[in-house]
């Protein structure tokens, strides 16, 4: 009598578009990266338990996990739609490391909200709308980094690249994705928060980023549609975040340079960062990209040891998915 959901890591922004795109990712190895939440009827009232390796990096009440917070939200509206409410154990399987640019917290709420979805589509016979559901996931998002974007819940829960409009009968459409492309994502294993990252941004651009930034962002999109990969990759410049967030992440641009000079199509921050993506669509270099950030992005600590990793990854066109 249980359902479990699995939402996939992805990368915001994709550099052109801050806020407004994003990109859902899978290793090619198999390796599950992302978060797990399965529901199951309780007697005993609402429970949260949260297992897996990132599990001690949140917070020790679990009412202070945004998963929580999302069946607090997802009870509301049921209520709403006059429908009855069920107790619930709820399990996280905290995969995703914390503040990693990954969208880990969005990986949370969409399994969360996701997860409670199929619970009450398959034991209660209800469910909401694509659309309700998306609008929960950013109300729970913006919750947690301050302020409302739909650029990793969107490619979370829907999978594949997802542009935000400003509709919100729409909110996001799906952009062809380049299916040949291998993402390399290295994680260096420090913490970087997504709210912090925000707060060191400027607050005004001048004119001449304002114009970059529409006729990149307008120039990838009209690529991807012509399936033109040389043209998208080549305006994939982020004249938004990088040159504000780069001075936090140790060792970024190096890493850029070897790897531009290396030939890759582009590289960028995963988010608000710390995480790396590097983009190429020759195996052989995603994997001599893959050992040189290894050996060479990874932040290790004092005893030598990094919680860092590095996965050669490529589009997830699924987003979030019902396990077996
Ligand atoms: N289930 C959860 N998953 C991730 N972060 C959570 C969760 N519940 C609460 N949090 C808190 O939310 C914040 C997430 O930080 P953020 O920088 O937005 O992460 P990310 O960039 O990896 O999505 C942290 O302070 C963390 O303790
Ligand atoms: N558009 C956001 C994306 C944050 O992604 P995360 O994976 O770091 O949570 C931003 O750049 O602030």
């Amino acid at each position: 009598m249980s359902v479990s959901v699995f939402a996939p890591a992805s990368i915001g922004n994709v550099s052109v578009g801050f806020d407004v795109l994003g990109l859902a990712v899978r290793p090619i190895d198999g390796t599950l990266l992302g978060d797990v939440v399965t529901v199951t009827h309780s007697n005993s009232g609402d429970q949260l338990t949260v297992i897996g390796d990132f599990a001690q990096k949140l917070p020790s009440d679990s009412k202070d996990n945004i998963v929580w917070q999302c069946l607090l939200l997802f009870n509301q509206q049921l209520v709403a739609h006059q429908q009855d409410v069920a107790q619930v154990k709820i399990t996280l399987d905290k995969r995703m490391p914390v503040g990693s640019g990954l969208g880990s917290s969005a990986c949370s709420v969409v399994a969360a909200v996701a997860g409670l979805n199929a619970f009450y589509q398959k034991y209660h016979d209800f469910s909401f709308a694509e659309q309700e559901l998306l609008e929960m996931m950013g109300k729970m998002e913006a919750k947690i980094s301050g302020s409302l974007h739909y650029d990793n819940v969107a490619p979370c829960f829907l999978g594949g690249m997802q542009l935000m409009v400003p509709d919100h009968t729409i909110i996001s459409r799906s952009l062809p994705a380049f299916e040949d492309c291998y993402y390399i994502m290295a994680y260096p294993g420090i913490e970087v928060s997504t709210k912090a990252a925000r707060e060191i941004l400027p607050v005004a651009y001048a004119r001449a980023d304002v114009i970059s930034f529409g006729q990149n962002l307008a120039t990838f999109v009209d690529a991807c549609h012509r399936h033109d990969k040389a043209q998208a990759f080549s305006v994939l410049k982020d004249v938004i975040a990088e040159p504000y967030r780069q001075a936090i992440l140790p060792g970024y641009s190096d890493a850029v340079k070897y790897l531009t000079e290396s030939g890759c199509l582009a590289v960028g921050i995963s988010g608000s960062g710390p995480t790396l993506f590097c983009v190429t669509d020759d195996f052989n270099k995603a994997q001599q990209f893959a050992s040189w950030l290894n050996e060479n992005y990874l932040q290790t600590s004092a005893t030598g040891t990094s919680e860092g990793f590095v996965h050669i990854c490529q589009t997830d066109s699924q987003g979030a998915v019902t396990l077996p």
